[in-house]
């Protein structure tokens, strides 16, 4: 972990970026040390004990959890209900969740439980920072949520691995919860009567999940944007298409954006009559419309997922300044999921976008004089070589697949749990989906920036073709340390992993 400035997790506004900075290592998370907060934090947890000691019925404290909250705990019982909440929520399947993933879900939790309505202990939040300071990473199993009586058996593992079971990822290795404690000279927690059901019942998986989707869509519009411009040299395509007026004349922000960092690349300052065709194929015409639709959505998509990372997305609310407990619905991850599945949509299309423009890259009857398949190869071994072809089928592959994915999650609610939870988000899913989406749309966006960038070189070597504009000369060079020209046939498979690490990690400063 570098020195970046800590993350405080208490009572200030996170943003995506926060949190992702935490997810990824490179900024400590830090709990609010100020007394005021403590003893906030401290009066929720005293209001719930006072309230048992006056023997009111609380839901999930003296009650069974969901349906079952008709059933009566005793008084005895009530310090054994938090083990048996996480105990048979202990049925996760699928994959794990990476290290990033498990981090951004840990920090989410701790958020929402720093907002003080959750009547847990200062003791618990500080050992969630521990688990984030130490890097101790519940293995939490990806499938099994609705997304709507919270993320219930993901966090389940959060909840176990506090209390030393099951197991987690430390220093590398796969190890059990309670082995750590021991090495690190922690004693497990004894969860108190609400801390499981306040770990558990919220909506911690699908918002970590869905800031680390946010940054990569983010990262994702800007590169989109890039391959475009590089596109439009390469197929000497009409620069007209992103004039500023007539961009003025349907004013969407965000397209407008989209189509002014494409003449900041193409360093247009004046109308350049076209070369070939008046009016390109819309993949490149209409980019900064298809494009733009996603750069709009940013905004709204980051105000859904930072309100729900900034809330008590719990349930009961603990209300101890006014002495209530309120019942309700906030693990309901409505939001989230409909960000997600909109994000699903909006990736899905970046990815048809390029996909179609990597089909005229490579097709001799539009590509306006670029070798069939961008093979570089010369005359004598022409015959033989088939350049990008098989990219271009597997970027068709990947786009199908994206496309296949963006069918939204949320229309598939469903009643579970004896009908009390009979409307549910599937938010979780949305979210995984996203992500999904998301490396498969990055796989066809570094299929493409490998193509257009060999579009670029072979046009270069044309007899009377432009300079290139600078900003694109920079991407030129930057490209050229990691991707030769394609001459002879070679296996792309290294280089386009290597691509999708430099997409990954946002390797090119774009429009910054
Ligand atoms: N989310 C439910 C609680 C719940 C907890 C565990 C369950 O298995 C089911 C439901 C509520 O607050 O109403």
């Amino acid at each position: 972990m570098n020195n970046a400035e800590a993350v405080i997790f208490g009572e200030h506004h996170l943003r995506i970026e926060d949190l992702l900075a935490v997810a990824q290592g490179r900024a400590p998370a830090r709990l609010q040390t100020d007394t005021a907060f403590r003893e906030r934090i401290a009066r929720g947890a005293q209001f719930l004990d006072s309230l048992l000691d006056r023997e009111g019925v609380i839901y999930g404290v003296t009650t069974g959890y969901g349906d079952s909250c008709v059933v009566a705990v005793p008084l005895h019982q009530v310090e054994a209900l938090p083990q048996h909440l996480f105990t048979f929520h202990g049925c996760g399947l699928g994959k794990l969740l990476d290290a990033e993933a498990t981090r951004a879900v840990l920090g989410a939790r701790l958020r929402s439980l720093t907002h003080g309505m959750s009547g847990v202990r200062i003791e618990l939040l500080e050992r969630m920072q521990a688990f984030l300071e130490h890097d101790v990473l519940p293995l939490i199993p990806e499938e099994g949520s609705v997304g709507a009586s919270g993320d219930l058996t993901p966090l389940s593992y959060v909840a176990a691995t506090l209390a030393g079971e099951r197991n987690v990822m430390y220093r590398g290795e796969r190890v059990s919860a309670a082995q750590v404690h021991r090495q690190l000279g922690w004693t497990p927690l004894t969860l108190r009567p609400k801390e499981a059901l306040a770990l558990m019942n919220g909506t911690a998986v699908m918002t970590g999940l869905a800031c680390l989707a946010y940054a990569r869509a983010d990262y994702l519009l800007k590169l989109a944007t890039r391959i475009t411009a590089l596109n439009v040299v390469a197929l000497e395509g009409n620069p007209e298409h992103f004039d500023e007026r007539l961009f003025a004349a349907k004013p969407h922000p965000g397209q407008m954006q989209v189509a002014a960092w494409i003449r900041q690349d193409l360093a247009i300052d004046a109308p350049t009559p076209p070369l070939h065709r008046l009016q390109d194929r819309y993949s490149l015409r209409c980019a900064p419309h298809v494009l733009g639709v996603l750069a709009d959505s940013l905004g709204l998509l980051r105000q859904f997922i930072e309100t729900e990372l900034n809330s008590a997305n719990d349930n009961p609310i603990i209300d101890a300044d006014n002495e209530r407990v309120l019942h309700g619905g906030h693990f309901y991850g409505g939001h989230i999921a409909f960000a997600m599945d909109s994000l699903k949509n909006l990736v899905a299309n970046v990815a048809d976008l390029l996909d179609r423009q990597l089909a005229l890259l490579v097709d001799t009857r539009y590509n306006h004089g670029l070798p069939s398949n961008l093979s570089g190869a010369p005359e004598a071994t022409a015959m033989i070589n088939h350049g990008f072809k098989a990219v271009q089928i597997g970027a068709s592959a990947w786009t199908a697949e994206a496309l296949k994915n963006s069918m939204p999650a949320s229309v598939f609610s469903r009643s579970t749990e004896c009908h009390n939870q009979d409307k549910v988000s599937m938010g979780t899913i949305a979210a995984r989906d996203a992500l999904r989406s998301l490396e498969l749309t990055e796989q066809v966006a570094a299929a493409t920036l490998i193509a257009a960038n060999q579009g670029v070189w072979l046009r270069q070597r044309q007899p009377g073709t432009r300079a290139l504009p600078a900003p694109l000369a920079l991407m030129h060079e930057a490209l050229a340390e990691d991707f030769s020209p394609l001459i002879e046939d070679r296996a792309l498979e290294s280089e386009l992993r290597l691509c999708l690490e430099r997409i990954r990690a946002q390797h090119w400063g774009l429009y910054a």
